[in-house]
C-alpha cells in the first residue's frame, strides 16, 4: 500500500481549543508568516487536496502567491459534483490543473456542467469518492505528494483510514468555541486513544504567537 499511494501530508491551522473555523465558518487563523511559511511548502508539492466544502465556504484558489515555485495541481472531493460554476478554482482552471473527484452517484447534470470545463474529472467509490482507490488513480499519474488542506470531515477520511504520513499543525492564539464550529478532525471519531494514528513530533517553530508543530506518523 505505501507505494501505491502518494506522500501525504495533512496541514491546516487551528485555534488553541482545536476549531479550524467560527461557527459563521470564518477560518482566518494563520498569521502572514504562517501563511508565506504554507505557499513555500505548496510550491513544493504536486498537488494540494481539498474537500467540497471548503471549496464551497472559503472559495480558495490554492496557488503559490507568497513564495517562489510553481502552483501545485488542485484537488477537489466532491461526490455530487455540486462545486460552483463561479467558483475560482472552476473559474481558473484553464490555467491551473484542476481534478474533480467525484462518484458514481454525480447527478448527470452536474457531470455535464464539468465536463464543459477543462479539467480532469475522477470517477471513484459509490456514493462517496473511494479514498484509496482515487489516490492509486493519482499515483500512476505521478503525482508523488499531495497536501491536505482540510476541512475537517476530509481530515477525519484521511485519519480515519491512516492514509498520511506527515502533519503539520498551526497553533494559532485564539479561542473558537462553540459545539457547532468545526473542529480540526470531524466525522465520527474514534472511540478510544489506542486507535488514535501514532505520531512523532518531529519539530516545532515558533512564528511569533503561532507555534508550527510538525509530526510524522509512525
Ligand atoms: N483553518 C484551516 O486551516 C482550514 C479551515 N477549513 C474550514 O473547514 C470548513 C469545511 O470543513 P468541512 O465542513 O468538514 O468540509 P470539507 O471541506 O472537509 O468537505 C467535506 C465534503 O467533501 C466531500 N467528500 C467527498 N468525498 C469525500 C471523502 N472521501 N472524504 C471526505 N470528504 C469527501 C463531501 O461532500 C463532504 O461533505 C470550512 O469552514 C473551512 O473554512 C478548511 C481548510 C483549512
Ligand atoms: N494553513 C492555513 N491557515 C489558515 O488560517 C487557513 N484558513 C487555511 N485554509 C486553507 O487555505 C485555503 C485558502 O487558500 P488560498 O488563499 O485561496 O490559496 C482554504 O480554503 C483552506 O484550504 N490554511
Amino acid at each position: 500500500m505505501e507505494n501505491s499511494r502518494p506522500r501525504i501530508i495533512l496541514s491546516t491551522a487551528i485555534s488553541i481549543d482545536g476549531k479550524i473555523a467560527t461557527k459563521t465558518n470564518d477560518s482566518k487563523l494563520s498569521s502572514k508568516e504562517d501563511i508565506k511559511r504554507l505557499h513555500k511548502l505548496r510550491s513544493k508539492v504536486d498537488a494540494i487536496l481539498v474537500g467540497k466544502n471548503t471549496v464551497s465556504r472559503d472559495d480558495p484558489i490554492l496557488t503559490v502567491r507568497y513564495a517562489k515555485g510553481k502552483n501545485p495541481i488542485r484537488i477537489i472531493l466532491d461526490s455530487q459534483g455540486t462545486i460552483s460554476k463561479k467558483s475560482k478554482i472552476l473559474q481558473s482552471c484553464d490555467k491551473i490543473p484542476t481534478i474533480i473527484a467525484v462518484s458514481k452517484k454525480i447527478p448527470q447534470k452536474n457531470l455535464e456542467k464539468l465536463q464543459k470545463f477543462p479539467i480532469e474529472i475522477i470517477i471513484t467509490g459509490k456514493d462517496y469518492v473511494n479514498l484509496k482507490l482515487l489516490l492509486k488513480k493519482l499515483s500512476k499519474k505521478k503525482i508523488k505528494t499531495i497536501l491536505v488542506e482540510g476541512g475537517g470531515t476530509v481530515n477525519w477520511e484521511f485519519v480515519k483510514h491512516k492514509l498520511f504520513d506527515e502533519m503539520i499543525v498551526t497553533l494559532s492564539p485564539f479561542l473558537v468555541g462553540g459545539e457547532d464550529a468545526i473542529s480540526y478532525v470531524g466525522g465520527s471519531g474514534f472511540s478510544k486513544i489506542s486507535n488514535s494514528p501514532n505520531l512523532r513530533l518531529k519539530s516545532v517553530k515558533r512564528l511569533k504567537n503561532h507555534l508550527v508543530l510538525h509530526y510524522e506518523k509512525l
